[in-house]
Parts: C-alpha cells; sequence; structure tokens
C-alpha cells in the first residue's frame, strides 16, 4: 500500500498532507524533529514513510516488506506510537466447528494466525472430530475485567479501617467509576491488606470490550473517592493483584476476562478413525501429562497447548496479544467411558473484546466477521461471549488433537512432515 518510493514532494514544515517524507526524515536526522512528532507535520502514512526512511538510514536495512502493510495508517492512531509499518503473518482457518454455546450456537471458522506449522492442521483435526460428534457445548460463567490499586496506609489498623469503608461504601465507588463509562458496571470490589499496603481489587462487566482501558479509567475516578473520604493514600493504580499480564494464581482462581467452559462428548469409532488412537490412551496421555505432569511442574496450566490457540485468534482478531499470559489459565480434563470420550476445558480468564483495542483494524474486523460477533452485541456484552465461547471450543479442539497426537506418538513426525 506505501512506497518510499513514489511519497509525495511537499513542504516538510507544513501540517497535514503533501508533507514530504525525505524532507521529514531529514529534518530527524538533523535533531530538529522527534520521531514521534512527525504525525504532527504529516498525515499518519507519511508520517510512518519518514519514519521508516530514518530507520532504514540508520540500519541499513530495508522496509520495504514492513512499508507494504494493508490497513490505513490513521485508523491505527489509538494503536500504535512511531509507526514505521505493518508486522504481517499468515493467518489460517481452522473449522467450520460447531458449538452449542449461549450465545454462539452455530458452525464457526476459527481463523489463527501463526508461524507454527502444523498448528492449524491440528486444530482442523480436532474441530471436525467435534462437528463429526455434533459439536461442543460452551457456557461463560463468570465475566469480571479486574484494576487493582494499591494504597498505603500507616499499619494494619488504619488499613482495616480502610478496608470496611470500602465495603460499606461500594455504592459510592460504583457512582464514581461508572461516570467514566457507558458501559462499563463494577460488579465488586475485594479489599487485601498487607502490612501498610492496602489493595483493591475492583472488578467490571465490560459488555462487549475487553475493558482494561475502561477498567483502568473508571478505577483511577473510583480511587479518588477512596483517598477522599480514608486516610489511604494511591501509590500505584496498578498494584499487581489484578492481576494483568503476569502469571498469577488469582486469574486462575477467581478468573478474569471471561470465565469459560467448553466439551464434548466423541463416539469411539470417531475418535479411532479421527484421531488414530483410542479414547483410554488420550485419557492416560492427558491424565500423566496435563494433571500429573502439570501438577510436578507447579504449572499453572494444566492444558497441553491453550496458548497455541489463544494467540492464534488474539492475533488475527485485534485483542490484546499479552492477555495470552492469562488466556494459558486453562484446565483440560478427558474421559474414557464405555463407548465415547468425554473432553472439557475451562479457561478461567480468557480475556477477549469485539469493539475496542485492535478489533477495528482492517483484517482484524475482516475475522471477527468470518467468526460472525464483530462489533457490539444485542445485548450487549453477547458478541463477546460468543467470542469466548467459540475460542473456548477451539481450545478444546487444539487439545484433543495434541493429546491425541501424543499418545498414537504422532507429535515429532507431524511437525516433521508440516513444519519444516
Ligand atoms: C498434523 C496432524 C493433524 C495430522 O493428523 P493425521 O490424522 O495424520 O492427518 P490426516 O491427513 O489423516 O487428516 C486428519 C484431519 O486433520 C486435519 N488436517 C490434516 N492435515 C491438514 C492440513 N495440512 N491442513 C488442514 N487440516 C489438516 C483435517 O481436519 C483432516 O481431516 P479431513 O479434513 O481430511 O477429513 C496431527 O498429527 C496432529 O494434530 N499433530 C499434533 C500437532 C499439534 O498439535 N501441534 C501443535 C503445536 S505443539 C506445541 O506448540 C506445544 C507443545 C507440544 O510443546 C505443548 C506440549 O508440551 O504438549
Ligand atoms: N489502560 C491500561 O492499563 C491497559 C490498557 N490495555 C489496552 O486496553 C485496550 C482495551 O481496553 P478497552 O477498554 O476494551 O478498549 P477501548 O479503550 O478501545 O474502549 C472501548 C470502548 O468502546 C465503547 N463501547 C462501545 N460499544 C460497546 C459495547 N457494546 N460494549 C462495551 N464497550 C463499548 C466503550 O465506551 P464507554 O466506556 O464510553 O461506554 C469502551 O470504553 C486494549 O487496546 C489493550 O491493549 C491493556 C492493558 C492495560
Amino acid at each position: 500500500m506505501t512506497d518510499d518510493s513514489d511519497a509525495d514532494v511537499g513542504d516538510a514544515g507544513s501540517d497535514g498532507d503533501g508533507a514530504d517524507p525525505e524532507a521529514l526524515a531529514d529534518r530527524v536526522t538533523d535533531g530538529d524533529l522527534r520521531l514521534y512528532e512527525l504525525d504532527d507535520y504529516a498525515d499518519a502514512e507519511t508520517a510512518a514513510t519518514a519514519r521508516r526512511l530514518v530507520v532504514e538510514r540508520d540500519t541499513g536495512v530495508d522496509l520495504s516488506a514492513t512499508g507494504d502493510y494493508a490497513f490505513a495508517a490513521e485508523s491505527a492512531d489509538s494503536n500504535i506510537e512511531n509507526m514505521v509499518g505493518g508486522a504481517q503473518l499468515p493467518v489460517g482457518v481452522a473449522g467450520p466447528v460447531a458449538v452449542r454455546g449461549e450465545a454462539a450456537d452455530g458452525e464457526f471458522y476459527l481463523p489463527i494466525a501463526t508461524t507454527e506449522g502444523a498448528l492449524v492442521a491440528s486444530v482442523n483435526r480436532g474441530c471436525s472430530a467435534i462437528s463429526a460428534a455434533g459439536g461442543a457445548t460452551a457456557r461463560v460463567t463468570k465475566r469480571g475485567m479486574t484494576r487493582a490499586p494499591v494504597f498505603r496506609v500507616d499499619g494494619v489498623a488504619e488499613g482495616a479501617e480502610v478496608a470496611e469503608w470500602v465495603e460499606d461504601n461500594e455504592d459510592r465507588l460504583a457512582e464514581a467509576a461508572e461516570s467514566t463509562t457507558g458501559h462499563g458496571r463494577l460488579q465488586s470490589v475485594t479489599p487485601y491488606l498487607v502490612g501498610d499496603s492496602v489493595f483493591l481489587r475492583f472488578s467490571y462487566d465490560t459488555g462487549d470490550a475487553n475493558g482494561m482501558n475502561m477498567a483502568t479509567i473508571a478505577t483511577r475516578a473510583a480511587a479518588e473517592v477512596v483517598e477522599d473520604e480514608t486516610p489511604a493514600s494511591l501509590v500505584a493504580l496498578s498494584g499487581n493483584l489484578c492481576t494483568d499480564k503476569k502469571p498469577a494464581a488469582i486469574n486462575a482462581v477467581e478468573g478474569r476476562g471471561h470465565t469459560v467452559t467448553a466439551d464434548v462428548t466423541i463416539p469411539r469409532e470417531v475418535v479411532e478413525e479421527r484421531f488414530g488412537t483410542t479414547p483410554e490412551a488420550i485419557e492416560e496421555a492427558n491424565t500423566r501429562k496435563n494433571l500429573i505432569g502439570s501438577a510436578k511442574a507447579g504449572s499453572l496450566g494444566f492444558n497441553a497447548q491453550a496458548a497455541n490457540v489463544v494467540a492464534g485468534v488474539f492475533i488475527a482478531t485485534g485483542q490484546d496479544e499479552a492477555h495470552v499470559v492469562e488466556g494459558s489459565n486453562c484446565i483440560t480434563t478427558v474421559e474414557a467411558r464405555d463407548d465415547e470420550l468425554y473432553a472439557s476445558v475451562n479457561l478461567a480468564s480468557l480475556q477477549v473484546g469485539t469493539v475496542g483495542g485492535g478489533t477495528d483494524l482492517a483484517t482484524q474486523s475482516e475475522m471477527l466477521d468470518v467468526i460472525g460477533f464483530a462489533g457490539g452485541g444485542d445485548p450487549v456484552g453477547s458478541n463477546a461471549d460468543a467470542l469466548a465461547e467459540v475460542i473456548a471450543a477451539g481450545a478444546l479442539a487444539g487439545e484433543l488433537s495434541l493429546v491425541s497426537a501424543l499418545a498414537s506418538r504422532h507429535l515429532s513426525s507431524a511437525h516433521e512432515e508440516l513444519g519444516r
């Protein structure tokens, strides 16, 4: 879409369209402008072109591939600073997979952006077995985006008073928090006291949005009320008990974002035909690997590759990719029954949105459309719920296929064949 060689020649000192990327790049090189100030002197695309020129000159690297991006630069204004282009990776589809959810009920393609050969094939195989079995049942059982500021108090007694005040005045905190958003609703505030630190874990229903910005802005307003009304002094708006983008047991236990569970019962003949192994072998591999192995490792994830599906769909659909950390909090269960296999996944903390964040970008919104849940839902929140249910079904497909491949000793040959 963009090309350094045919950029407009114009006045590098003027605002907006017509600015010359070469002249702008010269001004950066001369120390007259900072890289991030280029947007004040040119439209977003020209500014990105000028930045590429600066980086090309400084590093000697040809950035023509990075400059060949397929979205309007200005559409990424709220997503990136110092933009130089686009990072592209292949996206494939698995499915369609049949999902019997509360919000998602039908057959759904699962777009997966990845560079790992064999991943889409694996999820596709799992999807085909799930669909042959009549589909996966999926339910969102909890929603709540959290933000937990930390306050300083003078000691335990004062901290306990602050915690009590918060518990008695949740309605006042909700009023302040909700004054900042049309869609966010404060669901709870849970105080934690550690010595002279008080943590307040705020949890919000954020509708169809991931809600991390929404929750952060709302919590700032609530924190001001806490400071006005109690002796507590705000130290940090995020006190890590949220817990955002770090492995944390609190998310695995209490949930964060969407807590979603999916299960399926697959007839024995379908298992044997699609996975080339038996329900008993899959159960044994799951127990020894995903349960005992994970326990011995002290892992928070009792699964094989939930993060693969979460990451692939997140990148394809404009979710915050760092939330894959929480998205990997998944427990996979498998049970061989008389003539069938029962399998389930529980994703405790899946952060998804169909509005906001990167969901409006060109390819990302296309992929949300492919799944069928782009934009705000009716009722509010139903699109994000549906996306969570479809991802859970995809994670279940990935678990079934990979654990089967391990049970049938096909993992390394599959990757030799498809991934090298
Ligand atoms: C690779 C397969 C699927 C072959 O499996 P197969 O049974 O030999 O393949 P098949 O040719 O008989 O086809 C069966 C089905 O697989 C699908 N399929 C088959 N090939 C393709 C393809 N090219 N493109 C799209 N879909 C494909 C497709 O659904 C097909 O059904 P059909 O449509 O023909 O009725 C299998 O061996 C497999 O799933 N292996 C596991 C690979 C895997 O899961 N990799 C994930 C990444 S591993 C990792 O990152 C995490 C790890 C392992 O470190 C985590 C841990 O510690 O456990
Ligand atoms: N601030 C932070 O600390 C952090 C931010 N992030 C980033 O936050 C972003 C996600 O935040 P998020 O708040 O979701 O996104 P946005 O900041 O993009 O806000 C989305 C907005 O969409 C509006 N909206 C319109 N329709 C709906 C609907 N149906 N349901 C819900 N909201 C709707 C809401 O407006 P209104 O509120 O007015 O109702 C909402 O605030 C990601 O880009 C992520 O990377 C990630 C981690 C930390």
